[in-house]
C-alpha cells in the first residue's frame, strides 16, 4: 500500500468500501434528525478506520484516504472523524517528540483515543496569536494549568470535539516563569476513555447545525483551570523543562506544521469535489434536451449551447490543471517536511507562502466552478438529490476553514513583496518566485499559442507584485506600517492570486511538455490548457491589457478563441470526464449516473419522502385546524 500513488490508494479503497460489509449499502440521510444522521455518518467513519487498518495503511496515507471521492460515499454528510484523521493524528506525529508519541500513538490506533485539533476560540481564529486559552506552568506540581479566561475564549469549531473525542491538541497561550511564550500544542484528555463523560473542569458539546458538513460534529469546548501535567505539551519543537525553564522552537512557527499540511491536503482534495461535479454536469448536459426542434426533429441536447459550453466545459479543463498543480505541491511539501525534521529551515517560508495561495485558489476556483456548474443543470441542480448543494457546501468550506482565503492569500503577499523588495533571503534554485527577479518575459502574446498565454500570466504576476510592492513602500514613508499595509489590501490579495495562476499554469506546462507516451494524449493535454489559459484570460481582461501586454484587439480575439476551442472541445466531453472513472455509487447524483437515466432516478428519489408516505399527511389537517383558530 505504501508506494501506492494517490489515485491507486483511491481507487483500491473505492472498489473496498463498494464491496464493504458495513459500508456498500447506503442509505438516504435527507429525511434522518441531526442525531440519525451523526449515528449513521460515524458508524460508517468508524467501518472505515477499521478498514485502513486492516489495510495496514500508515498515517501518511490517512490523507490519501480522506479523498472527498470516497469520504463522501462513506460519510455523505461529513466525517465526525476526519479532523482526528486529517489534523490530531499528524500533530501527534509530527509535533510530540519519540517518548510521546510511543506513549500515545498505540492507543490512538486502537480506537481507545479519540482525537480533534482545538485551536479556534469563539472571538478569534484567524489572528492565532491573540488566542487566549493559557496554560501556565508550575514547577512545584510540574503540571500545566489550562484555562479559559471568559466565554469568548471559549474553544470553537474543531471538528468532532462535540461528542465524539475524548482527547484533544489544544493551541495555548503557553506562560512560564510568568513570560508569555506564544502558542503551543498540549495533548488534553477531555472524556473518560470509559464513561464518554466530560473530565473535571471541562466544559463540552456540539455548536449546532451548519450550511453543509453538519456531521462533521464541530465542538466548544471550555477550561476551568484543568492540571495537564508536564509531558503532556507537544515537545518535539519547543520544551518546557521541569524547572519551567523554556527551550524555543528550530523554526518561530514550527507549532503551525499541521496548518501548513491540512491546506495542501484541501488543495488537492477540493478538487476531487470539482471532478465529481464537473462529471454529474457533463453527463446531465448531454441527456437533457430542450428547445425548438432542429433539423432532425430532435430538441437540441443542452450541451450544444454556446452558452452552457461555457459554464461547463472550462471546469473540466481545470479539473486537469488543477489536479497537476496539488499534485505537486503534496510532492513538494512531502520533500520539505523531510527537510525541516532534519533541522533545515530554509524552504519553509516558501512552501507556507505556497501552500496558502493554492488552499486559497484552489477552494475559490472550486467552490465558484462547482456553483456554475450546478446552475448549469437548471432547477433539478436544485435539488439534493443531484448532490450538486454538498459539493458545494463541501468546497467552500474550505475557503473558510484552515486559514480564511483573504487572510492567507496576505500572506502570500507578504512572502512575495519581500522577495520583490529584496528584503527576504533570495530564493532556492527551483523555487517559484524567481521570476520576480528576472526580467519580465517578453514573449509577444498570440492567440493559439500556450507559451504566449503562459509568458502573460507570468507579466501579470510580476505587474501585480512590483506595482503593490511599490506602492507599499511608498506608503510606508508617510504613514505607520499597519494603515500602509491596510492601504494596499485589495491590491496584495490580486497580487497574490495572480502568482497563484502563475505557479499553476507552469506546473501544467510542465506536464503537457513531459507527456510523451502518445501523441493523442498530449494533444488533449493541450486542448485542456489551451481552454484554461483562454478562460484565464477572458476571467481577467483587465489585468491581462494592464499587466499582460494584451490589447484590446487581443482580447477580442481571445474571447473568440475561448468559444472556438470550447466547440473543439465538446465532442470529448463525456470521455475526458469518464477518464476521472468515477463509479455511479460514488458519485451517487440523480443527474450524474453513467446510463444516463435521469428522469427515472429523480421519480424514484421521491418516493422517498415521507410526506408522500399517505396520501394526505397527517400534518396537513392539524397545521390547517391551527390556523383556522
Ligand atoms: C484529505 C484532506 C481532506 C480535507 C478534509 C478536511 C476535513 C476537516 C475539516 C476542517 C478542518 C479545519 C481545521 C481548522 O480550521 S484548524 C484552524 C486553522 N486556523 C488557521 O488556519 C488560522 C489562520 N491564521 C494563521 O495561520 C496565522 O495567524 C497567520 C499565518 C495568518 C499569522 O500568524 P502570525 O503568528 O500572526 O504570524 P505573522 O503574520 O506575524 O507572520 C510572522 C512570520 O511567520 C511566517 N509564518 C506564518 N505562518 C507560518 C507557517 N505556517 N509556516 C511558516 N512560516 C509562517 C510569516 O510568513 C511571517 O514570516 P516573515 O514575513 O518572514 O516574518
Ligand atoms: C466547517 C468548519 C470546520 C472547522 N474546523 C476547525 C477545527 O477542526 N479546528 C479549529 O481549530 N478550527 C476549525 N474551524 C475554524 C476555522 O479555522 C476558522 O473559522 C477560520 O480560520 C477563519 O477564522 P475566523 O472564523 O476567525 O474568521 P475571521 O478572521 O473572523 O474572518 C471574518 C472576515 O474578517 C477578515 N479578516 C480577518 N482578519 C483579517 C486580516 N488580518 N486582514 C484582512 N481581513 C481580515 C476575513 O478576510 C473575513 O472576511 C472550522 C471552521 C469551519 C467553518
Amino acid at each position: 500500500m505504501v508506494s501506492r500513488n494517490r489515485s491507486q490508494v483511491k481507487d483500491h479503497l473505492g472498489s473496498k468500501v463498494l464491496n464493504h460489509p458495513e459500508l456498500r449499502n447506503t442509505k438516504a440521510t435527507e429525511y434522518m434528525s441531526h442525531e440519525e444522521k451523526y449515528r449513521y455518518n460515524l458508524s460508517r467513519a468508524t467501518a472505515m478506520l477499521k478498514l485502513i487498518d486492516e489495510e495496514g495503511m500508515d498515517v501518511n496515507e490517512i490523507s490519501k484516504v480522506m479523498s472527498h471521492t470516497v469520504s463522501g460515499f462513506t460519510t455523505p454528510d461529513g466525517n465526525p472523524l476526519a479532523v482526528h484523521q486529517v489534523m490530531f493524528v499528524p500533530t501527534l506525529m509530527n509535533q510530540a517528540d519519540d517518548d510521546q508519541v510511543s506513549r500515545w500513538l498505540g492507543d490512538v490506533f486502537n480506537g481507545t483515543i479519540v482525537g480533534t485539533y482545538a485551536q479556534t476560540e469563539l472571538s478569534h481564529g484567524t489572528f492565532v496569536r491573540g488566542l487566549r486559552t493559557t496554560a501556565t506552568y508550575d514547577p512545584a506540581s510540574r503540571t500545566f494549568d489550562l484555562h479559559t479566561p471568559d466565554v469568548s475564549a471559549a474553544k470553537w469549531w474543531p471538528g468532532g470535539l462535540g461528542t465524539t473525542a475524548n482527547h484533544a491538541v489544544v493551541m495555548a497561550q503557553l506562560y512560564t516563569d510568568g513570560q508569555p511564550r506564544g502558542i503551543h500544542p498540549f495533548m488534553v484528555a477531555i472524556r473518560d476513555r470509559e464513561t464518554h463523560r466530560p473530565l473535571p473542569g471541562i466544559t463540552v458539546g456540539e455548536i449546532g447545525p451548519k450550511l453543509g458538513q453538519n456531521t462533521l460534529n464541530n465542538g466548544y469546548l471550555l477550561f476551568d483551570h484543568v492540571k495537564v501535567p508536564r509531558e503532556n505539551m507537544l515537545m518535539r519543537n519547543a520544551r518546557v523543562n521541569e524547572d519551567g525553564s523554556y527551550t524555543k522552537p528550530s523554526h518561530q512557527k514550527a507549532s503551525y506544521g499541521t496548518m501548513v499540511f491540512t491546506r495542501v491536503a484541501i488543495a488537492l482534495d477540493t478538487v476531487d469535489a470539482l471532478q465529481i461535479a464537473a462529471t454529474i454536469a457533463a453527463r446531465y448536459s448531454i441527456v437533457r434536451r430542450q428547445g425548438e426542434p432542429r433539423d432532425d426533429g430532435q430538441e437540441p441536447q443542452i450541451i450544444d449551447y454556446q452558452t452552457q459550453q461555457l459554464k461547463v466545459l472550462p471546469h473540466i479543463a481545470a479539473c486537469y490543471v488543477l489536479r497537476a498543480s496539488t499534485a505537486r505541491l503534496w510532492e513538494h511539501h512531502t520533500h520539505v517536511t523531510s527537510e525541516v525534521r532534519g533541522g533545515d529551515t530554509a524552504l519553509l517560508p516558501e512552501l507556507h507562502a505556497t501552500a496558502c495561495c493554492l488552499k486559497a485558489l484552489v477552494t475559490q476556483d472550486c467552490s465558484e466552478a462547482i456553483e456554475a456548474l450546478r446552475l448549469s443543470c437548471g432547477g433539478h441542480g436544485y435539488m439534493t438529490a443531484s448532490r450538486l448543494p454538498a459539493l458545494y457546501a463541501y468546497a467552500t468550506a474550505g475557503a473558510t476553514y484552515e486559514g480564511e482565503n483573504t487572510v492567507l492569500l496576505l500572506q502570500t503577499a507578504r512572502y512575495l513583496v519581500k522577495q520583490a523588495g529584496g528584503s527576504h533571503a533570495p530564493p532556492a534554485a527551483g523555487s517559484a518566485v524567481t521570476y520576480l527577479s528576472r526580467p519580465a518575459d517578453d514573449t509577444p502574446f498570440a492567440v493559439g499559442s500556450p507559451a504566449a498565454y503562459v509568458a502573460a500570466v507570468g507579466r501579470v504576476a510580476r505587474g501585480r507584485v512590483t506595482e503593490v510592492a511599490a506602492a507599499l513602500q511608498a506608503d510606508r514613508q508617510t504613514m505607520p506600517e499597519a494603515d500602509a499595509w491596510n492601504q494596499s489590501l485589495v491590491q496584495l490579495v490580486a497580487a497574490a492570486l495572480a502568482h497563484g495562476r502563475y505557479f499553476v499554469v507552469r506546473e501544467f506546462a510542465e506536464v503537457v511538455s513531459q507527456q510523451s507516451s502518445s501523441r493523442a494524449i498530449q494533444q488533449m493535454l493541450q486542448l485542456l490548457f489551451s481552454v484554461y489559459l483562454a478562460h484565464a484570460v477572458s476571467r481577467a481582461e483587465g489585468d491581462f491589457i494592464t499587466y499582460g501586454g494584451l490589447t484590446p484587439s487581443d482580447i477580442r480575439l481571445n474571447r473568440r478563441h475561448l468559444l472556438r476551442l470550447l466547440a473543439e472541445l465538446r465532442p470529448h466531453m463525456i470521455p475526458l470526464t469518464d477518464a476521472f472513472d468515477l463509479p455511479d455509487r460514488l458519485i451517487n447524483s440523480t443527474l450524474g449516473a453513467w446510463d444516463g437515466d435521469v428522469y427515472r432516478r429523480m421519480f424514484e428519489q421521491a418516493s422517498h419522502s415521507p410526506l408522500n408516505t399517505d396520501e394526505v399527511p397527517a400534518s396537513f389537517h392539524q397545521a390547517m385546524l391551527r390556523s383556522k383558530l
